[in-house]
């Protein structure tokens, strides 16, 4: 290539005599002014790479300089501006070249147009076990591993930071094509980061156990996303069961306020998030509120959101609401019969018309959620006391669903307790245990007022406590005198009873809210009272402990 655009040479020894010259350096034009500019290169040093002055077309001059002799190239071209500037501002410019080139931290292979390799620095060399130059001339590919170079070369397009395995290792790579002044693709320069080898080996590992750990949580979501209260999360064939499911999937599409009733623990939490799921506004949130849980003096701010300074205590800059929040998604809104009367009012003017004032504001905001209401009580009564509004149960009932209690539906009892037991085996990274039919028999004799989270919480403990692969009635009877909530051994005259003769279902009841109130004491005075810590211990909600600690209050008053 050189040869080809090469126009003259130019030799000049100490004493200034012209030694040798060559086409375009036969010109007088040319070879005066290099001279001249030799003769007083010690008081005006000559840039290596530099453009002829007063020649009548543009004409590029590289020096080569041993002690004494310069040899001036001539090309009859106009060097790359950059290049001229790169050149002709550092003397130590083919330092840097060589350095680039040799560099044992940064290896460079150049591949021509067709994917062939021009040139392999020595590290590279070195690494892939080749001989000097032996690599000149052959197809990337032949050479190094998993290379996309040859791609890069053909296409034009570059690959920054991209992963290659060599030798075993994992490399980091980057692949640039190289252009001529036309534009065309001429070639491309790959490099590759070496680092020595015990910096390479760490880095190797750690990208293994990134990658590990990419595909670890991969798995989780796709776990998480696949279990996260879909249709399958609510366990059950029952008729009852099968029921419901239908009527998810029929309703869940429709854009209209659905209401849950049931008791405790029926399933309603987990319904309304099945529900969402299916419907067209699952790509955007569901926002839970439990009005019961909520201090009532911040029921209104909680869901209108406040403007800033509303109040003392309020946030700089104003909070949006749990109403905003579920904008164009779905809002929860638990325990419903819960809800203080004059949030009633508000909720009602925002049903009726979608607009509401944040606290402290004046400007109408709207906001287009889906409703979904929920409540374990006897709306027929409230209504009649006055406790719950008319207009405002006909808003948000548009679609009702019943959810059955557990005790109407008995057969779902194994399947249940296998799931849990299921779970808790995956949790704790233990197998699953066996229930054994009698205990199965137990469990289905009960009453379950808590009903399913009562039945959960049941077969948790029983699994803690049981030291065999099978989970027996007396499993069930342990838990109950380990927690010492079963004065006087009520279960164990249950469990005693001769055979034939069931459980008696309010005395059993009553030993159950024993139990249930002695694990929320204790778990109360490991958590110093604080409720949130308490329900999520215990996995229930906060609205079950607040009820649970009022009946627990009133029962201590009543004595
Ligand atoms: N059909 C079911 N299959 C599996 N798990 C269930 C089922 N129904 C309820 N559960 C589990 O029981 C527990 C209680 O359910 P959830 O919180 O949905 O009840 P809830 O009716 O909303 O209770 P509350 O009225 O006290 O808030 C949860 O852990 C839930 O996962």
């Amino acid at each position: 290539m050189m040869q080809r655009e090469t126009m003259g040479i130019l030799v000049i020894d100490d004493s200034n005599t012209v030694v040798v010259s060559s086409g375009l350096a036969r010109n007088s034009l040319v070879s005066r002014p290099l001279v001249a500019q030799w003769a007083k290169r010690i008081s005006v040093p000559i840039p290596r790479l530099f453009m002829l002055d007063g020649a009548t077309r543009a004409l590029t001059c590289f020096l080569a300089e041993t002690p004494g002799v310069g040899c001036f190239l001539i090309f009859n071209d106009e060097p790359d501006a950059a290049l001229l500037e790169f050149f002709g501002s550092i003397d130590f410019a083919t330092d840097i070249m060589r350095h680039l080139i040799t560099n044992p931290f940064e290896a460079m292979t150049v591949v021509d147009a067709k994917g062939l390799v021009r040139y392999l620095s020595p590290v590279h060399e070195k690494f892939f076990n080749i001989r000097h130059m032996e690599a000149i001339g052959k197809h990337v590919t032949a050479v190094i591993e998993n290379t996309n170079l040859h791609g890069v070369a053909a296409s034009g397009k570059p690959e920054i930071g991209q992963l290659q395995e060599m030798h075993g290792t994992s490399r980091v790579v980057r692949r640039t094509p190289i252009f001529d002044r036309q534009g065309r693709c001429v070639g491309a320069i790959g490099q590759v980061m070496f680092k020595g080898p015990d910096a390479i080996h760490a880095l190797s590992e750690e990208i293994g156990r990134l990658r590990k750990q990419v595909s670890f949580y991969e798995r989780e979501l796709s776990g998480i996303r696949n279990r996260s209260y879909g249709l399958d999360q609510i366990v059950g064939s029952s008729e009852a069961v099968r029921k419901l499911k239908a009527d998810i999937l029929k309703v869940a599409p429709l854009d209209v306020p659905i209401l849950l009733v049931g008791e405790s623990g029926t399933g309603k939490e987990l319904v309304a998030h099945a529900l969402h799921l299916l419907s067209p506004r699952s790509g955007n949130t569901l926002v839970p509120v439990n009005a019961a849980a909520m201090p009532a003096n911040l029921v209104e701010s909680e869901l209108f959101g406040y403007e800033a300074g509303a109040f003392t205590g309020a946030d700089r800059k104003g909070r949006q609401g749990k109403f905003e929040a579920a904008d164009r998604g779905t809002l929860f809104l638990d325990e419903i019969g819960d809800m203080p009367p004059d949030i009633q009012v508000k909720l009602l003017r925002v049903l009726q018309d979608g607009s509401f004032e944040r606290v402290g504001g004046d400007r109408p905001k709207r906001s287009d959620f889906r409703l979904i209401s929920a409540s374990n009580r006897d709306f027929r009564a409230m209504i009649a006391n006055g406790g719950f509004r008319l207009d405002l149960f006909y808003r948000i009932s548009a679609i009702t669903l019943r959810l059955p209690p557990l005790r109407d539906r008995l057969e779902d009892i194994p399947e249940l307790a296998e799931t849990f037991l299921a779970h808790f085996a995956e949790r704790h990274g233990s197998r699953p245990r066996e229930l054994d039919p009698d205990a199965v028999a137990l469990l289905q004799s009960l009453p379950w007022p808590g009903n399913i989270r009562q039945l959960q919480h049941a077969v948790e403990r029983a699994a803690v406590f049981c030291d065999t692969d099978v989970i027996g009635p007396r499993d069930f009877e342990s838990i109950h005198d380990d927690t010492g909530a079963m004065s006087g051994h009520a279960l164990h005259a249950e469990l005693a009873e001769p055979a034939g003769k069931q459980p008696q279902a309010s005395s059993m009841q009553h030993a159950m809210d024993k139990v249930e109130a002695e694990i929320i004491r204790s778990a109360m005075q490991k958590f110093d009272g604080n409720k949130k810590k308490v329900a999520e211990n215990l996995n229930i909600s906060r609205s079950y402990l607040y009820k649970k600690l009022a009946k627990m209050n009133s029962a201590a008053t009543d004595v």
